[in-house]
């Protein structure tokens, strides 16, 4: 092939590999069996090889760095990452609920999720292209753990629109990864992790993107960086449909509310089958869905008025 056949076999297998990689990990449902995947990675591989030019920093490629970082970056992030105030009761809820119907002057629509008991995380795109990947931190500045996030499979190293954006998400280590990851060490003779979010924590805090490629983490993302009004949304359901567009992966146990009895119907359902899910969660996010409703609800200091977390009771642990 010339050069010019050469770069556009390389998009080409670009493109098919991001989509390819979507399908599977993201939407488990395979477009292709896995030997045509794997022939179409070698291929790319095989070109990047003869041509490092020709390696796009989001290559499927690239999912796994190859050089050990000394340290993490410092990141600002250009929207706080904001802690929720917490409900701990139904009064909580009740109370909550009253405070937003004070200030809206009018019944708000919420919606409920599920509070993923992770590492909260903050994702940014520049032209549909991944660039940078932040831990929370203080809320305000962030360790650049890009190298490491780049290495869990559901993240898209390119989004289905070419758009500028920067989303939040919480990274977890699902149960049976926790269990298999505990075994290992214990069969190595190495401390166990106390619970999956610190095994999370504690993967995604590895120097060598290798370590963070091998502990199968995921991810949820759950709201766009500021308002999700800048990209024509007038709601966070809507957001949250419009970043499964784009092609992240959320949680889609989410549900919209219509009154806070609705809310505390939910929280039910979930106190008793939160042991049937994949993964851990502490408790129930409940936003009010409408932004303009929380436009004008605001924040207070460290709080949007417009969100509370109910927090489920520690799980007993079972001996
Ligand atoms: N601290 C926060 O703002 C949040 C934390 C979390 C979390 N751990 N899981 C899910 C959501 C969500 N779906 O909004 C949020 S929001």
């Amino acid at each position: 092939m010339d050069r010019m056949e050469l770069e556009k076999r390389v998009e080409e297998l670009n493109q098919l590999l991001h989509e390819y990689g979507h399908a599977y990990y993201s939407l488990d449902k395979p477009l292709v069996p896995d030997a045509v995947y794997d022939q179409l990675m070698q291929e790319l591989l095989a070109i990047e090889a003869e041509n490092p030019d020709l390696i796009y920093p989001d290559s499927p490629s690239q999912r796994v760095g190859g050089e050990i970082l000394t340290g993490f970056g410092k990141v600002v992030h250009e929207f706080p990452m904001l802690s929720l105030s917490n409900a701990f009761s139904e009064v909580d809820l009740r109370e909550f609920d009253k405070r937003v119907q004070a200030a809206t002057g009018h019944q708000v629509t919420y919606i409920c999720e599920l509070k993923i008991d992770g590492l909260a995380i903050s994702l940014k795109y520049v032209d549909g292209r991944f660039v940078q990947g932040s831990t929370r931190g203080d809320g305000t500045v962030g360790e650049d753990i890009t190298a490491n996030l780049k290495t869990i499979r559901t993240i898209p190293l390119r989004l289905n629109e070419p758009v500028s954006i920067e989303v939040r998400g919480e990274a977890y280590m699902p149960k049976k990864s926790f269990v298999h990851l505990n075994a290992t060490r214990d069969e190595a003779g190495e401390e166990p992790f106390a619970n999956p979010r610190n095994a999370a924590a504690g993967s995604l805090r590895q120097l060598d993107p290798k370590i963070a490629a091998s502990r199968n983490l995921a991810i949820f993302v759950y709201g766009i960086g500021g308002d999700g009004s800048a990209y024509g949304q007038d709601s966070h359901s809507d957001s949250l449909d419009a970043l499964d567009t784009l092609g992240f992966e959320t949680n889609h146990e989410r549900k919209r509310c219509a009154s806070i009895d609705e809310v505390i119907d939910y929280i039910g359902k979930w106190v008793e089958n939160r042991s049937n899910l994949e993964y851990e969660i502490d408790g129930i996010v409940v936003k009010v869905d409408n932004f303009e409703d929380q436009e004008q609800l605001g924040f207070t200091a460290r709080n949007p008025r417009w969100a509370t977390a109910f927090k489920f009771p520690a799980e007993e642990v079972m001996t």
